[in-house]
């Protein structure tokens, strides 16, 4: 296969229609999910000559840890609809690519499982967590202590969902549990000591109430969106991790030099694949206006859109460190298991690099604004 697109349409004859849908679905009337795309067709790029390199170096660094690209694995749930193996596929192909992947807290497969398949590939895989912050701290707290045990190297928070948005094709398709046999495993065994019904959003850990040991089902309605969250929250998570703490969603400047002042080790500029909120900009529109407020001062990743190298090298010129592919990482699990992950993931760096020479650079960071113009 050849492009982003082939790998879409063989994931769509074999994938259950509805699951497609959620894969493939925005909220509501997908302007957003379209737009993501469509923004990067209405930028041009201007290359620079005799100025390159046989010798291109794609590698970066992000908080401490290594990509060999700056194309990473962006978190995306429930990948055992996709593929028997799940994230433990996604997993080695990241590691195999050298990339880090970003797992997201609603995989349905146990974090552990996860780091384990990484290391089978990679001695020291970049695993990243995304977590939904719940509104029972501790709770919240137990499935940090996880992911930091299982060995992964930064969180990433998600704040554009305070609530799920409304997507209409899982309406439709009465798409709203996982299949029998089917959890979302990094809820489980941790949802035995919750305590029932609090939707407080103290940043005091609350007083743990045993609620019988009954062993809970972990379907997509577990987790809780919290629509209470605030800048406290984050500060209170800081305080419980030495790992760098990421925040992903935002697309507005005020809130990117929010991050910046509260701390926070990188922003990822997102609007959920358009998910969440419809009619909200592309994120490579928004991408300038953030990455100014910034100043240089954090990493600034970018998701949403991402299918050509020719994407890439945009988000890079306009002030991103690096991107993040959601679907086209579904689309090669779905259509080829591993080797389709990893077709994808050599798709896109070879497309980049190709890019990347063309424009006259020979590492990333070469890339700047005025490459790009509408
Ligand atoms: C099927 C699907 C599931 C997703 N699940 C999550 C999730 O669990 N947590 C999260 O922070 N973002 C989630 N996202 C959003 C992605 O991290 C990312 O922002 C988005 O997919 C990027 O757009 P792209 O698919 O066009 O590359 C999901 C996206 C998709 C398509
Ligand atoms: O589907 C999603 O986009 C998503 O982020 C999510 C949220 C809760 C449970 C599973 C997935």
């Amino acid at each position: 296969m050849r492009t982003i697109a082939e790998f879409e349409a063989a994931a769509r004859e074999r994938l259950d229609p509805a699951h497609y849908d959620y894969f493939a679905g925005g909220a509501q009337d997908e302007i957003t999910l379209r737009d993501n795309e469509e923004a990067y067709k209405r930028l041009r790029l201007v290359p620079r000559v005799l100025r390159g390199s046989d010798k291109r170096d794609l590698s970066v660094d992000l908080l401490g840890t290594p990509s060999s690209m700056p194309i990473l694995v962006a978190p995306t749930a429930f990948h055992r609809l996709a593929h028997p193996d799940g994230e433990l596929v996604t997993a080695r192909a990241a590691a195999r690519a050298g990339t880090i992947m970003i797992v997201s807290m609603a995989s349905t497969t146990a974090i552990e499982d996860i780091a384990a398949a990484a290391r089978e590939v990679a001695p020291d895989p970049g695993l990243w967590f995304q977590l939904y912050l719940q509104p029972d701290l501790e709770f919240t707290e137990a499935i940090v202590r996880r992911a930091e045990n299982a060995g992964i190297k930064a969180f990433v928070v998600t704040v554009d969902s305070p609530v799920l948005g409304r997507r209409e094709r899982d309406d439709r398709n009465a798409f709203h549990d996982l299949p029998s046999g089917l959890f979302v495993e990094n809820l489980r065994n941790i949802g035995e000591n919750r305590s029932g019904g609090n939707t407080s959003h103290s940043i005091h850990a609350p007083a743990t109430t045993l609620n019988g040991g009954a062993s809970r089902r972990s379907h997509v309605r577990e987790i809780v969106m919290s629509a209470g969250l605030n800048w406290d929250h984050i500060a209170w998570l800081r305080s419980k991790t030495k790992l760098p703490v990421l925040i992903k969603g935002l697309l507005h400047a005020e809130d990117a030099r929010l991050a910046v002042h509260h701390g926070v080790a990188g922003i990822v500029v997102s609007n959920h694949g358009g998910r969440q909120l419809d009619t909200v900009p592309a994120t490579i529109d928004v991408l300038p206006e953030i990455a100014a407020a910034v100043g240089g001062a954090l990493p600034v990743l970018l998701d949403g859109g991402i299918r050509r190298g020719t994407d890439v090298v945009k988000a890079l010129a306009l002030g991103a460190d690096a991107v993040g592919v959601g679907r086209p990482v579904v689309w090669g699990l779905a259509a080829g298991g591993r080797e389709g992950v990893s077709e994808v993931l050599e798709m896109l760096r070879a497309d980049f690099d190709q890019a990347l020479a063309l424009c006259g650079g020979r590492h990333p960071a070469d890339l700047t604004p005025d490459q790009v113009r509408r």
